[in-house]
């Protein structure tokens, strides 16, 4: 059986020398040739793990089972052209100016033999602004909204941006009227709600992809601008914090190739947008989405790689701005980077790995103030053999609640009474210990509560509340969640290091659990003590000659431990 199959388009392979012509197609376990009924002579499906399977064949008329008969057949006559090789997205202070746009445009070009699909984030901080310009709003009344010193900003900071580019200002100039107008209708209602919100930063990403495609066709290179709330990518109406939802990968295909097949030219699309499913309205996939962006695009249209261009030579040890001796990690699973961005490294937005681990496609982490760092390179799998720890990351400011049973349900029941509490109230856990009688566990201020929810004293009432019917409840704030990626097959390794580190340095840890990924080991430490925490583990592992270690029977043969509190 064949359904959902969608054709993407015909290309022909640009990498080997008998270029053969691909058929793009993308479904549902499109796992073997008796799927497909092809009038052609010799048939191949390539890349099988992904949900687009290139069909090598010499014919291209083809017959896919029932669905899409007609467009496919249509396409299979079209003039064949090269495919989109990989994606590049650039982040925020990637395109914070018209020089650095112009530097990101000769970066695109310095690949002439590739072509590639474009996202874009907002420029420098724009989205920051445009929400407290949004903030400001609420309470500044109509007539005064001229005045938001933000909104001057954005607007002075495009049009000069159009200036010194050389670009048309009409390109974003209906956009900037439009956005003023946005606020006037915040200060009138006085409300700024969450849909408003997902509206008003969604111009940021619309201006600067404007600029950047009017740039590329000026300077001669082809280049057509697209919203990705217009071209497919469909989310949950969860407005801040949406997720992808799977008819993204066949509808974004479609539009791309399409585009690109009838009229060659560069993509430049906008990151961290979408259209929520219900409600047709502009979503966002939450804070850094454009990283997520990237990497649905790499899956929709089965290219070779993603790159996210940062301003940091790669995924780091640690954040920089804890500790400055972080050092780039050249190899990272797709496990290991998932983990990591979960556990809080802005570097790459929680949610950005999934597409790109189910498409089976590389992505590449780099330096667009530095291309010719090598930067950071996330696959399925890498060489784990010598891998202790491979990058530390903190997170602040977590909620811990120690919930203790008071035995009026055995094991079982209480377990399930305590996430059932959780589920019914729509929030989400991080680390969990437990043992027969208790439970710990931490609560993620930034997932499905806003950050400004979990301040709100009431709602955390609300949860102790209910779980002291059947628990007596330890509210615990201003906890510091410490996560060591790494090897976790050598955990036993790595917690007796990091054991005589924290007791150096008198530090009680106060949970600890390895999650089933097998990648991550969780500290729970007091927030004043968190980052002298990071510091100190980073210059034992990472700075500290680690040849004592014997990686045949997994023993320490000594224990140089040199402690740094410094930067
Ligand atoms: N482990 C880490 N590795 C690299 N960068 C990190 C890490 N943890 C935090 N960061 C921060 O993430 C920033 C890059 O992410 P982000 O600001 O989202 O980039 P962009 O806006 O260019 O997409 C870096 O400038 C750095 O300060
Ligand atoms: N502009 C959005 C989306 C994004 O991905 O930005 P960046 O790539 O600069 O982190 C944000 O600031 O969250």
């Amino acid at each position: 059986m064949a359904t959902a199959l969608h054709f993407c388009g015909v290309s022909k392979t640009p990498y080997s020398s008998s270029p053969k012509t691909y058929l793009l197609l993308h479904g549902q376990n499109l796992w073997s040739s008796q799927q497909l009924n092809l009038s052609c002579r010799s048939l191949k499906i390539c890349c099988s793990e992904s949900r687009v399977s290139r069909v090598v064949c010499e014919a291209v008329k083809i017959d896919v089972l029932e669905s899409n008969k007609t467009e496919i057949q249509s396409f299979g006559e079209a003039e064949t052209k090269s495919q989109l090789s990989w994606v590049m997205k650039f982040g925020g202070s990637s395109v914070s100016s018209a020089e650095r746009m112009r530097e990101v445009a000769e970066l695109i070009l310095s690949f002439p033999e590739e072509r590639p699909v474009i996202v874009l984030s907002a420029m420098g901080k724009t989205t920051n602004k445009l929400l407290l310009a949004g903030e400001k709003a609420v309470g500044c009344g109509v007539t005064n909204v001229d005045t938001i010193d933000e909104l001057s900003f954005i607007k002075e900071l495009h049009f000069r941006t159009a200036d010194e580019l050389g670009v048309d200002r009409a390109n974003v100039a209906k956009h900037l009227e439009e956005l003023e107008q946005l606020l006037k209708g915040i200060a009138m209602m006085k409300e700024l709600t969450l849909r408003t919100k997902d509206y008003l930063v969604s111009f940021g990403e619309c201006m600067s992809t404007r600029l950047f495609a009017a740039y590329l066709n000026k300077i001669g290179v082809k280049a057509r601008q697209y919203d990705a709330f217009d071209i497919g990518f469909i989310t949950t109406d969860d407005f801040t914090n949406a997720d992808i939802l799977e008819a993204t990968y066949p509808a974004v295909a479609k539009r791309l190739l399409g585009d690109w097949t009838s009229d060659p030219a560069i993509p430049v699309v906008t990151g961290y947008l979408g259209k929520g499913l219900r409600s047709c309205a502009i979503t966002t996939l939450g804070r850094g989405g454009s990283d997520l962006t990237a990497t649905t695009i790499g899956k929709s249209l089965g290219l070779r790689e993603i790159q996210v261009w940062k301003d940091v030579d790669g995924v780091l040890t640690c954040d920089p701005n804890i500790y400055a001796r972080a050092e780039p990690v050249p190899y990272l699973t797709f496990d290991e980077a998932a983990e990591l961005a979960y556990f809080g490294a802005q570097v790459l937005h929680p949610q950005s790995m999934r597409p790109a681990r189910e498409g089976d496609i590389p992505v590449r982490v780099k330096n667009s103030y530095n291309p010719n760092a090598p930067g950071t390179l996330i696959k399925r799998e890498r060489d784990m053999s010598k891998a202790l720890l491979t990058s530390i990351v903190l997170k602040q400011n977590v909620t811990m609640l120690d919930i203790v049973s008071t035995r009026m349900l055995g094991q079982y029941g209480f377990l399930a009474k305590v996430f059932s509490i959780f589920e019914d109230l729509g929030i989400s856990v991080d680390v969990v210990a437990t043992s027969e009688v208790s439970i710990s566990l931490t609560l993620d201020p930034s997932k499905l509560w806003s950050r400004e929810l979990i301040q709100q004293a009431s709602e955390l009432d609300h949860v102790v509340e209910e779980l002291e019917k059947i628990a007596v409840v330890n509210l615990l704030q201003r906890r510091s969640i410490i996560s060591l990626i790494g090897n976790v097959q050598r955990s036993s390794l790595i917690l007796e290091k990091v054991f005589h580190v924290l007791r150096t340095n008198g530090v009680n840890v106060q949970m600890i659990s390895q999650g089933a990924s097998k990648v991550n080991i969780s500290l729970i430490v007091n927030d004043d003590e968190a980052e002298q925490c990071v510091r100190a583990l980073h210059s034992t592992f990472f700075e500290s000659d680690l040849s004592e270690l014997d990686w045949e029977s997994g023993s320490w043969n000594g224990s140089a431990l040199t402690l740094s509190n410094g930067h």
